[in-house]
């Protein structure tokens, strides 16, 4: 299994080019099915996660071509002839479970294997099929799969009882070829979200107000073939800026979208650095200086993002003085802490709150990564670690980080992958 062994060194320093976002690019690739036409996506990462949604269609009959040098995904629906997404393919990537929409509004059946919980907790789908019963659709769940039906999907008033990202996109997805208008209300705001809305518009649907809590789909009876540019990763983004700061150097994230980053770049201003944004490009600079410890709660956007959280951690892990963090959209979230331990952080746990005392420096060690966005984070410690950290199962870092160690050893990292 290949291992990532990072060398801890000195202040990294230059720009790196963001890539298009995963979590925007998979509901994205799962609304292609929704159209008559063949549809292009441009911007698109190189992550395993791409290729899981890629087989995934293809297993349901549609065409795709993979253009890696271009960024391209090409996908074709009109070959469709399966309603089926299996259990194999939808455990290894949850937003599997976003055909569903897709599938029941177009061909009015679909059997979606439930994703079951992940490391970072149980992440139930009930509000992804109260959403589809709002729509009309029968909802049965057999044998560990959702099976939905309806001859048309027709629009109706959803008010979400809790901000689900995946149920929001599910639904907006659903509602633009049911029959009449949605109100979809306590919708997830996420950048994500207006990046598939866009999507959709420009296959004709008919979408207000995405990105506020209210979105208002006017359900069309088809959707045509398009072009669509993926937002650039905000979570990557944030990734390499706290590379920056927690190396004391100075880093240029180009090709960003800053306007997606409010909270990220508050924390990081927060800790000490001087951040400019110019156009697409941002730039943290902490010209030597040690990172001071934020207080972080993690939240639905525009607050502060769960999936910047562990990287934050071990920002805070080497920071002047003491920071809390307190995760409040994943009951399990804090797995990386004691991997962050076995560097020498000091970290304690109380619930939903984690207390980071700053130390002056980590050691080196192993460590296991155990999620996507933990194994960012032992990235990030071990930049700064004394000597080798060797981080194992970093087939979860591939889910989700385009060519991290090369992008990391172009700003100045000492970084390679083993076999
Ligand atoms: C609000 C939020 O920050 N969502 C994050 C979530 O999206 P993702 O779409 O995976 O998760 P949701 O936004 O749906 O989950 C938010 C909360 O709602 C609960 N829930 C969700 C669906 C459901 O049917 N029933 C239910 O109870 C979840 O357990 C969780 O506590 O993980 C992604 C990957 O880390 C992040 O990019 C998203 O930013
Ligand atoms: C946990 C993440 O993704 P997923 O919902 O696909 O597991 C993430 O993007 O941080």
């Amino acid at each position: 299994m290949q291992k990532i062994v990072v060398t801890g060194g000195g202040p990294l320093d230059g720009e790196v080019r963001i890539s298009g976002a995963k979590n925007a690019v998979l509901p994205i690739l799962c609304a292609t099915l929704l159209a008559d036409e063949p549809v292009e996506i441009r911007n698109v990462p190189h992550l395993h996660d791409v290729r899981t949604i890629a087989r995934l269609l293809g297993g349901l009959g549609a065409g795709i071509g993979h253009d890696r040098e271009a960024s391209v995904v090409r996908v074709d629906p009109r070959t469709v002839d399966s309603h089926l997404a299996p259990y194999d393919l939808v455990r290894t990537m949850r937003a599997s479970v976003l055909v569903l929409g897709p599938l029941l509004a177009k061909h009015g059946t679909a059997e979606v294997s439930l994703p079951g919980g992940c490391a970072i907790g149980s992440r139930p789908v009930d509000l992804h099929i109260k959403a589809m019963e709002a729509l009309g659709a029968e909802v049965a769940v057999e044998h560990g799969y959702i099976k939905a039906r309806a001859r048309r999907l027709r629009g109706g008033n959803f008010t979400f009882p809790m901000v689900s990202v995946g149920a929001t996109e599910n639904v907006l997805m659903a509602a633009a070829l049911a029959e009449g208008t949605t109100v979809i209300d306590n919708a997830a705001c996420e950048p994500e979200i207006v990046d598939l809305a866009d999507c959709l518009l420009a296959m004709g649907a008919d979408i207000e107000g995405a990105g506020t809590p209210r979105i208002v789909v006017r359900g069309v009876e088809r959707l045509h073939g398009a072009t669509h540019h993926v937002i650039a990763d905000r979570i990557e983004t944030g990734t390499f800026l706290v590379a920056g700061a927690i190396t004391r150097g100075r880093v240029v994230a180009t090709h960003a979208r800053p306007d997606t980053l409010d909270a990220v770049i508050g924390k990081l201003a927060d800790a000490g650095a001087d951040v400019s944004i110019d156009g697409d490009r941002i730039t943290v600079d902490m010209q030597g200086r040690r990172p001071r410890a934020v207080d972080i709660v993690t939240e639905p956007h525009p607050g502060f993002p769960t999936d910047m959280q562990a990287q934050f951690m071990a920002l805070n892990c080497v920071a002047e003085g003491t920071g809390t963090i307190d995760e409040t959209i994943f009951e399990n979230r804090f797995m990386h802490v004691n991997e962050l331990m076995r560097l020498g952080a000091d970290i304690a746990i109380d619930g939903n709150r984690a207390t980071v005392r700053g130390v002056a420096s980590l050691s080196g060690a192993p460590v296991m990564a155990t999620d996507l966005r933990a194994s960012a984070s032992l990235i990030l410690a071990g930049l700064v670690a004394d000597g080798e950290t060797t981080i194992d199962r970093i087939y979860h870092l591939d889910r989700g980080y385009e060519r991290i160690e090369e992008k990391l050893s172009g700003l100045g990292a000492i970084i390679r992958r083993i076999d």
